[in-house]
């Protein structure tokens, strides 16, 4: 707490979601973080961020109800939680120059609703799900080689190309040009196909379950 490891060493930086109350906490704590995270994302180290973590790179996230917690503005977006949560499978399109368009798969469980500025581009583009806010049809984010998403459920083991670029993105920031030698990636293509089929399956009937209030 209250204390930065110098960022810009590290290649690959995972934040992970939360719930409200260590949000809260973790609010407080990354604004010493923020400047070195912030040179880090500028010098091209590697990030994927996940819900809580996702919404604490942004500007703010005001849960509902609740004071508005500041962020890192690494992302330029803010977040503010709505009276239900977003529940169910999801299926994204990306694309990347190394590895064209591709299906992204996930589960999401977020109340925030998140909205992008224009020094934002978003993840991808919804096929299956609610997304960043369940109105403008995208997800996540992405600055640089920062990436913030939605898509828990969970998403390196289930998206093994994307799992793949982030270390590509990571060794090349440290070595410069690599190509990675291809796996066997069969059991988590199939865990990918799998997730892909729900959220189609799901497409249309998504639920929405009220959010839980804030308390301290
Ligand atoms: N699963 C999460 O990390 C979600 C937490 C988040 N604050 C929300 O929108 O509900």
């Amino acid at each position: 707490m209250k204390q930065t490891p110098d960022f810009t060493k590290y290649d690959l930086i995972l934040i992970h979601g939360a719930a409200d109350r260590e949000m809260e906490i973790a609010s407080r704590d990354i604004q010493h973080k923020a400047p070195s995270l912030l040179e880090a994302a500028e010098s091209g180290s590697v990030f994927l961020s996940v819900c809580a973590g996702y919404q604490l790179l942004g500007h703010y996230y005001k849960p509902f109800d609740g004071p508005e917690l500041k962020g890192v503005g690494l992302f330029d977006m803010y977040t503010e939680g709505g009276s239900t949560r977003f529940m169910t499978h999801m299926a994204l399109e990306c694309t990347f120059e190394e590895t064209g368009t591709k299906v992204l798969v996930g589960y999401e469980n977020h109340s925030g609703r998140t909205y992008l500025g224009p020094k934002s581009q978003p993840l991808g583009k919804v096929l299956a799900g609610w997304g960043n806010n369940g109105k403008d049809g995208v997800e996540g984010a992405m600055y640089k080689n920062a990436f913030g998403t939605y898509t828990h459920g969970p998403v390196l083991p289930k998206n093994p190309w994307f799992t793949d670029l982030l270390i590509q993105r990571a060794l090349e920031h440290r070595y410069g040009k690599v190509k990675l030698l291809p796996l066997d990636d069969s059991t988590e293509n199939a865990a990918h196909d799998a997730a892909q089929k729900l959220a189609m399956e799901f497409k249309g009937t998504m639920s929405a379950i009220e959010a839980t209030p804030w308390k301290r």
